[in-house]
């Protein structure tokens, strides 16, 4: 996955400025930085959920910057992943179905019963997952993101709606991806303990990246995080 000189903008506001970000395959990468500082929109351009406005993105060994929108949408269905805060799947349909949704719309058929072991859901296939609790879902999600064996997984908050220790388990079952099957994934994460789980932290402030580099543990996180927000607030005022 690779950004080159990426910039967003909407209206005249920069939501990402120039940013340059190459992950190698089989990186655990966590982006933080405060509301509004670029996250959420650095994921979506990176997984083609959107277009930037000026720059490259290589996606899957793909360039995608000017890529049609069907074969972008193929290219997502078949070598990415995605796990959202919100589980995005059908609640009155069961494990096995929303595993499998990715091969029902046309992508590669996947191990489903590797994947749900992978993930700790053997047993549960049968189940509507209305029925199950969030946890449970969040490794729905997992197992869904992984099945179609994708290059790049991106997850935005997994961990958001879980309690800490459910956390660690979704968190320990995408770590498990980049170790063993040399997946690459992208996070983005207000939780410095979520964001321990990686290999590498990047952070945003308005737009572009001010620090990147190895992670290092929870509290050293937290600490540079709010060295980086207390450094926009000090430019800000000097700006005002
Ligand atoms: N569709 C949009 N239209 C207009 N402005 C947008 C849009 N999406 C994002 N922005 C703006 O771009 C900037 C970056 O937003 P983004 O959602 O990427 O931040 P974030 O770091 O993910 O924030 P949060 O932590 O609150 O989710 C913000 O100023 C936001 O208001």
């Amino acid at each position: 996955m690779e950004l080159v000189d990426v910039t967003k903008r909407y209206g005249r506001a920069a939501a990402l400025d120039g940013v340059s970000l190459a992950v190698p395959a089989g990186t655990f990468v966590a982006v933080m930085g405060a509301t509004g500082s670029g996250k959420s929109t650095l994921l979506h351009c990176a997984a083609g959920l959107d277009r930037p406005s000026h720059g490259r993105v290589r996606l899957a060994g793909r360039d995608i910057t000017r890529m049609r929108e069907g074969r972008l949408t193929r290219l997502r269905r078949d070598r990415v992943g995605f796990v959202f805060q919100s589980y995005n799947l059908l609640s009155a349909l069961t494990v096995r179905q929303n595993v499998l949704l990715p091969s029902r719309l046309g992508g590669p058929r996947g191990d489903l019963d590797g994947v749900l072991r992978s993930v700790g859901l053997d047993g549960l296939a049968s189940r509507p997952v209305g029925e199950l609790s969030g946890g449970q879902r969040q490794r729905v999600a997992v197992a869904r993101a992984l099945i179609t064996r994708p290059a790049v997984v991106f997850a935005d908050e997994p961990t958001g709606a879980l309690d800490p220790s459910t956390g660690a388990t979704v968190l320990g079952l995408l770590r498990d991806a980049v170790d063993r099957d040399g997946v690459t994934v992208v996070m983005v994460t207000h939780d410095p303990g979520a964001a321990g789980f990686s290999d590498r932290l990047v952070l945003l402030r308005d737009g572009r990246i001010v620090a990147d580099g190895p992670t290092p543990d929870p509290v050293a996180i937290a600490e540079r995080l709010r060295a980086v927000s207390a450094a926009g607030l000090a430019g800000a005022g000097r700006a005002a």
